[in-house]
């Protein structure tokens, strides 16, 4: 049986600025090496929910155990990568890569050989001296892709990270996602608005519902890998996972008093 690594257990999150709940009683269970997509309406929590399980953000009341212990703060076993890749354009590809292992206690080697690792990975061996101004949107987010991987994270946290790119761009890098998480059996979250995106990348899509933010529904993603868009059974999943979001936040009925 694969082991979990992260358990959700009851989990409320109201923020102390309002005295609404964005998120109640959320329980779930993320296998090792398992890409989980979050997909629901804009506000519903799915980036709290994400920076809570990062440990940038407390539990109002539940708990977050990630490999058995409870996240009370941001920790290395997992990196957040966000839509703005974050590069500092005064560095180079290497150096911004590099940038992430400077406060570890690697030595000066083995730093040089997780960020050639992590550049290799994304395909961008033959840029390490390039700067973020010469590169595409795409290249930049594959160079914070590799940042990520340099610290060797056990969990990728990834709150639309492709949103603001073309679509061929992000297809390139939805396959360099699923053959990193073959390669390294890194367990990846991601929050999505994107239900084509969802199905490619996830093993299990979770809908959530707004107001408060709950899980709604969850969908195994029964595709074997290298999926194919096209195909009839991506088509069923497409259509099953869109009908099932319009119902997750459609609006009450409406009450006549005549
Ligand atoms: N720091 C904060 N303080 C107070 N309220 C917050 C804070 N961060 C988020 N919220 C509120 O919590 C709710 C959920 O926000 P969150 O960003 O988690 O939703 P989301 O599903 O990720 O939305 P989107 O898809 O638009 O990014 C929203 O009503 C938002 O206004």
């Amino acid at each position: 049986m694969t082991q979990s690594i992260i358990d959700v257990q009851a989990l409320h999150k109201t923020y102390p600025s309002s005295n609404k709940a964005v998120l109640e009683n959320v329980s779930l269970t993320i296998k090792r090496g398992e890409i989980v997509a979050f997909l629901g309406k804009s506000g519903c929590g799915k980036t709290t929910l994400l920076n809570m399980i990062g440990g940038f953000e407390p539990a109002s009341s539940g708990d977050i155990l990630l490999d058995g212990e409870r996240v009370t703060k941001p920790s290395q076993k997992s990196i957040m990568l966000m839509q703005s890749y974050g590069l500092l354009p005064w560095r180079t590809v290497y150096h911004n890569v590099l940038f992430a292992l400077e406060n570890s206690t690697l030595s000066k080697a083995e730093k040089h050989t997780r960020v050639l690792k992590g550049l290799a990975l994304v395909g961008l061996s033959d840029r390490l001296n390039a700067m973020p101004s010469e590169l595409s949107g795409g290249m930049q987010q594959r160079v914070a892709i590799a940042r990520a991987l340099a610290i060797e994270p056990e969990i990728i946290l990834m709150d639309e990270p492709f949103a603001a790119l073309d679509t061929f761009t992000r297809y390139f890098l939805q396959d360099e996602i699923t053959k990193i998480n073959k390669e390294q059996h890194m367990t990846i979250l991601l929050v999505t608005h994107d239900i084509d995106e969802a199905i490619y990348l996830a093993d299990r899509v979770i809908i959530l519902a707004p107001n408060p933010g709950r899980i709604y529904k969850e969908v195994t993603i029964q595709l074997p890998r290298e999926r194919d868009r096209a195909s009839r059974d991506f088509q069923h999943y497409r259509e099953l996972i869109f009908n099932e979001f319009h119902l997750s936040h459609e609006p009450p009925a409406i009450e006549y008093n005549i």
